[in-house]
């Protein structure tokens, strides 16, 4: 479902990581693992199209990673604490890309899911700005699961979650069986979750 091939990111002259070859299978929940600045958001940007990759090739369902194909396969929660638009309500976030990713008529039905899913109805209608970190992320990690999209992008989901709502979320990742997943994190709990860690950085 997403290959490297020969992947490298570099920033100036310093490698990130380079030479990276990187087969995910489709259901497979892949941790990305390793100390602060190894690069697992780097490696997460460059699936997720948003940064270029230096040298190689990143493809999702054989689909050049950044181009609209394969944007459309992909849900994301890169920053979850901080890309919401903070004048909008938490619904209102998840209804514009609900309307973005599906039929009018199934959106609201998608959100409505997604808000139980995460428990996120309380607080539904407070604008972004005013939620908590933990609120914003509960948020942004039920945005990328949105129509259902058949891979995730997740950095750090569970970084300002509390207990109880990081079970919510692999309780929602496991109603989603053939979902494929790359995830960073420093939790030693997630590692368990997961089928497949990559220890970065990767220099070959
Ligand atoms: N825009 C940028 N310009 C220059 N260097 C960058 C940029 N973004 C990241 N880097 C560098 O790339 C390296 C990898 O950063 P990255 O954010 O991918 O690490 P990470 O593994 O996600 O770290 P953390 O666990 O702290 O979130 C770091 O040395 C960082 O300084």
């Amino acid at each position: 479902m997403l290959r490297l091939d020969g992947a490298g990111r570099a920033f100036g002259r310093r490698p990130v990581f380079s030479g990276l070859d990187l087969e995910v299978p489709p259901g497979t929940r892949l941790l990305l693992a390793g100390g602060n600045g190894a690069g697992k958001t780097t490696l997460l940007r460059c699936l997720a199209g948003t940064l270029a990759l230096s040298t190689g090739r990143a493809t999702i369902a054989g689909q050049s990673a950044g181009t609209p194909a394969a944007r459309r396969l992909v849900g994301v929660a890169l920053a979850p604490e901080q890309t919401l638009y903070g004048r909008l309500s938490g619904h209102d976030n998840l209804m514009l890309v609900a309307r973005m990713r599906l039929p009018t008529r199934q959106a609201a039905a998608a959100v409505a899911r997604v808000e139980d899913e995460l428990a996120i109805s309380e607080y539904a209608r407070t604008p972004a700005q005013r939620c908590s970190a933990g609120m914003r992320a509960r948020i942004s990690v039920a945005r990328a699961l949105l129509g259902d999209p058949p891979v995730l992008l997740l950095d750090e989901p569970g970084r300002s979650l509390d207990a109880a709502t990081r079970a919510l979320f692999w309780a929602a990742l496991d109603r989603r069986p053939g979902l494929t997943c790359v995830l960073a994190s420093h939790l030693e709990s997630d590692r368990a979750r997961c089928d497949q860690t990559l220890p970065m950085p990767v220099r070959r």
